[in-house]
């Protein structure tokens, strides 16, 4: 299987309506080279550009989700579009992760779970998801997570007890802590022994370098491919069928021990 992660560049100089048409075009350059392409988190806006959030939010439906499914039916590929903004019309923005079949279809949506921002940005401005999500592909199911949902195990041990075996992480990760995004993103693979695809932005917008620095890494925790800090489209090829190989071959993730008693006290 061949996955292309799109590291787009969210710099303030571009329209987002400019980005919409770059991204397209860079996911129609897939056609034939990838079977899954993924873009990182908020690429309209940038993850980090608070003030645009509203200004730019749109439907579920709205301008980038039929350019997102159009572009996966030219290039024919399975698309993870990254997130939106999402409005929804009887509750608040959530930032919405969208990923499409081959044909076009929208396979599912994944409203982020953790906000950034501990009393500020994101974490006012949005609502949180409650849904793990996955999805089915022929040769692998996916999770999907989103960028702070990184630093948060316990969600990815959901997914993977949900059968997630490829954990798709969509960010704009900062420059400045880009040395936790590499080592989050090896240990998740580690320890839910599944490939880790983390797609980050590249540029600098509302003044926050990003860190680029996409990653694949296998079961075993290695770094199969990482970009650099700009704009790139990293392709690589992995075996779905490590997942399970790894799992059969050094069993921890059977050795869980689950519902464990609280501490009695000194
Ligand atoms: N957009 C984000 O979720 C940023 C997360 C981040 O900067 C961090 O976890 O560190």
């Amino acid at each position: 299987m061949r996955a292309s992660l799109i590291q787009i560049a969210v710099d303030e100089g571009e329209s987002a309506e400019a980005r919409r048409r770059r991204a397209v075009s860079l996911v129609r350059d897939q056609a034939g080279a990838a079977d899954l392409v993924v873009l990182p988190e908020l690429w309209t806006t940038g993850a980090f550009a608070y003030e645009a959030f509203a200004a730019q939010a749109e439907p579920l439906d709205g301008p980038t989700y039929e350019l997102m499914a159009k572009a996966a039916s030219d290039a024919g590929v399975w698309l993870h579009a990254g997130s939106i903004p999402e409005r929804d019309p009887e509750g608040p923005l959530y930032n919405t992760s969208l990923v499409f079949s081959p044909s076009g279809d929208l396979a599912a949506a994944y409203r982020k779970i953790h906000r950034f921002g501990f009393d500020q940005g994101e974490a006012v401005l949005m609502g949180a998801g409650r849904e793990l999500v996955t999805v089915r592909l022929p040769d692998t199911t996916l999770g999907v997570a989103t960028c702070y949902d990184l630093r948060f195990p316990e969600l990815f041990r959901g997914l993977v007890a949900h059968g997630a075996e490829t954990l798709v992480v969509a960010a704009g990760w900062p420059e400045r802590r880009r040395s936790h995004w590499t080592l989050l993103a090896r240990a998740r693979a580690v320890e839910n022994q599944a490939f880790v695809l983390a797609c980050g932005t590249a540029g600098t917008h509302a003044g926050v370098q990003q860190a680029g620095h996409s990653v694949v890494v296998d079961p075993w925790g290695e770094v199969l491919a990482e970009a650099g800090p700009g704009e790139q489209v990293l392709t690589v090829e992995f075996d779905p069928a490590r997942v399970a190989a790894t799992r059969d071959q050094f069993p921890a993730l059977k050795d869980r021990v689950l519902g464990l008693e609280p501490p009695t006290g000194a």
